[in-house]
């Protein structure tokens, strides 16, 4: 008897240490797949998600490719099909909820997932424990590492999901873009000769590399000096995809009136300056489409914060020595790159990649945290965190236990409700929503459109007698991300003026209400979203899309908020005439908050 339990005892053992190195396995499959649209689209939350049968054969997989695109789970079951019947999903991350309606729980569910292991839960308040709930409640077993899975292994694979959410982790904790110090110097430490000359110090191979991290950032930083010196073009030469945005800090505003960073066909450029700065040089820059932004004292905290508020996720510091120690300095750097590269161009003056710190002993030296080294053609990349990735177990409590620690909070208590990215609270109500939407074409036949933002493009150059603009409706049409579709659209309207509909200007209100409204009439989950919001001024968070958006000091038209209002009202006098005592309040009060904020007389019709 002994021997048959002992016998027993060790399979157990055995069976429970080769689960745990599988799970660990399938996560660490997840966090690769997750990453695969970097560079392609711009930075989002990575989602992968690997589906595994008992036998441990791998039944379906997926990733979220860009915003507003189908998530990994749901392609994951889709490639799956039957086999995914009594199998274990593997999520680097807890899901979001883009679609407003689980749709990625639902999908598990459906597809007969009886298990799931979690990386890590959402590092988004509103999202934080709702999908690890949902399924729960749905009788899957949920497996969250670190919490119901502990070992070496497992911690491992957690900190391999942390590390590539680490963007959106920072954001969700300290509010600024997960920033990376990136910089090439010379085996004596110098970033450019005494005369200021830098190019190149690295190799071709390492600066093919600089282009693919930029490929993966919102945007590059430099400083002033470093537009006047290098006449920078700060692209991401990585053969198509997605652009960061370029950002020039300067406080003087004593920058060149030509420069390569001003040319704004290739890349979008934001100069950002202090309050008043050279207000004509200002202008100037306007003039060449330049976005100029003043902010009250130009310190890197402030412009992160700015950033932050912007929905930007990673930032690349690509700047000299003086605005990198600044922005050390101010805490809002996470990461470096530093490109090492065998050559000594001596210089007692010559640049180094980080000024004054106001450090005296070595003692005080920053070290850098999960070190990495590689080797690029001649060159050593040497990179590193300055900051850890916060462990969010104990750091963020979930949206229900902010309730418990504080009961007067509740999601409805403003009276505005703002919007942006889809991931955030709110976030169906955007056009980068994953909603398609059926919109009749001109022969009265329903065409399909992958989101509103895919049809809304497309329709700039809708009817035109032209082949060539006929090309740009299939081409937006064809885009895999209504993120592609708005990076088609506005590029094609920039460089072919002449194929975009000449009524477009007085057309896009109507063509954007009457897509909303399909959006919303069709989603029965959005349609009860919207409703929910009745009291409630919808402002569209864009601090720079001044038409659609809020802007960033209430100074944008909104239309995109005032549209939804509108519709809102509009459904709700639906709903009034079906059962309109019961709404009649609702409606009065709806109606009485639109006029005092002026919202009915200015809204579009
Ligand atoms: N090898 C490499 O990887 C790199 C090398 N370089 C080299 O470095 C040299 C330039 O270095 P450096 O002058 O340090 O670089 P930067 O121009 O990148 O940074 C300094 C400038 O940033 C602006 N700035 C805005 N806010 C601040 C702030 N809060 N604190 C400090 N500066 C701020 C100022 O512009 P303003 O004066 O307009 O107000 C300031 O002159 C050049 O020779 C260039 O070739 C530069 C980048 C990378
Ligand atoms: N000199 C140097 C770098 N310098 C950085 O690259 C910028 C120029 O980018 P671009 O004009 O787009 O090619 C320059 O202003 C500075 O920020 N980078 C590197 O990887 N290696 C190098 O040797």
């Amino acid at each position: 008897m002994a021997f048959v339990l002992g016998a027993h005892f060790s399979l157990m053992t055995c069976k429970v240490a080769k689960n745990t190195h599988d799970d660990a396995a399938y996560i660490r499959r997840a966090v690769d797949l997750s990453e695969k649209s970097a560079g392609f689209t711009s930075p989002h939350p990575n989602f992968g998600c690997v589906i595994a049968t008992s036998t441990g054969k791998v039944a379906g997989e997926g990733y979220l490719y860009a915003q507003g695109t189908k998530p990994a789970e749901v392609l994951a079951v889709e490639s799956g099909g039957e086999r995914c019947r009594g199998a274990t999903a593997y999520l680097n991350l807890e899901p979001g909820d883009c679609h407003g309606d689980h749709t990625a729980v639902s999908a598990l569910v459906q597809a007969g997932i009886t298990r799931a292991v979690v990386g890590i839960r959402h590092p988004l308040q509103h999202l934080r424990g709702k999908a690890v709930c949902a399924l729960r409640s749905q009788g899957l077993q949920v497996d969250v590492l670190g919490e119901d899975l502990q070992s070496k292994v497992m911690e491992e694979a957690r900190k391999s999901c942390l590390i590539v959410n680490a963007p959106l982790i920072h954001r969700a904790c300290s509010r600024v873009p997960f920033s990376v110090l990136k910089y090439a110097m010379t085996l004596d430490g110098k970033i450019a000769a005494s005369s200021g000359h830098a190019s190149w110090i690295s190799s071709k191979m390492s600066r093919n590399r600089v282009f693919e991290l930029r490929g993966r950032s919102d945007a590059i930083i430099v400083g002033g000096n470093t537009v006047r010196k290098d006449n920078p073009r700060l692209t991401a030469r990585h053969g198509g995809g997605h652009m960061p945005m370029r950002i020039v800090l300067s406080q003087t505003m004593n920058l060149p009136e030509e420069a390569n960073l001003w040319d704004v066909s290739e890349a979008s450029t934001i100069v950002v300056t202090q309050r008043g700065a050279r207000r004509n040089f200002q202008k100037y820059l306007a003039s060449k489409g330049v976005e100029v932004v003043e902010l009250d004292i130009l310190n890197s905290r402030d412009v992160m914060e700015y950033f932050h508020d912007r929905g930007y996720l990673s930032i690349l510091w690509e700047c000299g020595g003086t605005l990198a120690a600044s922005a050390i300095s101010s805490g809002v750097i996470h990461k470096v790159f530093a490109f090492v590269a065998p050559k000594i161009i001596g210089g007692k003056n010559a640049p180094t990649p980080v000024g004054e710190l106001g450090m005296v002993q070595m003692s005080q030296a920053l070290d850098l945290i999960d070190v990495c080294y590689e080797q690029i053609g001649p060159d050593m990349l040497i990179s590193g965190f300055l900051q850890p990735v916060p462990d969010l177990m104990p750091v963020i409590p979930s949206e229900d236990e902010t309730f418990a620690i504080d009961p007067t909070v509740t999601p409805y208590e403003s009276s505005i409700i703002s919007f942006y990215k889809t991931w955030d609270p709110y976030g169906a109500f955007s056009n980068f929503s994953p909603h398609p939407i059926q919109m009749p074409d001109s022969n009265d036949n329903y065409v399909t459109w992958s989101s509103v933002e895919h049809y809304y493009q497309a329709q700039k150059f809708a009817g035109v007698n032209d082949p060539a603009a006929q090309d740009c409706v299939e081409k937006i049409k064809a885009m895999r991300s209504p993120e592609e579709a708005a990076r088609v659209g506005r590029s094609m309207q920039r460089q072919h003026p002449d194929l975009v509909r000449s009524d477009w200007e007085s057309m896009k209100i109507d063509v954007m209400y009457r897509a909303l409204k399909c959006k919303f009439s069709i989603y029965p989950h959005l349609n009860s979203m919207l409703l929910s919001t009745a009291g409630s001024v919808l402002v569209e968070a864009s601090p720079h899309d001044l038409f659609w958006g809020g802007g960033r000091e209430g100074e944008g038209l909104n239309y995109l908020g005032r549209l939804l209002i509108q519709l809102r009202s509009e459904f709700l006098v639906q709903q009034l005439i079906k059962v309109h005592n019961l709404c009649y309040i609702t409606l009065l009060s709806e109606n009485y908050l639109l006029l005092s904020f002026g919202i009915i007389s200015g809204a579009a019709g």
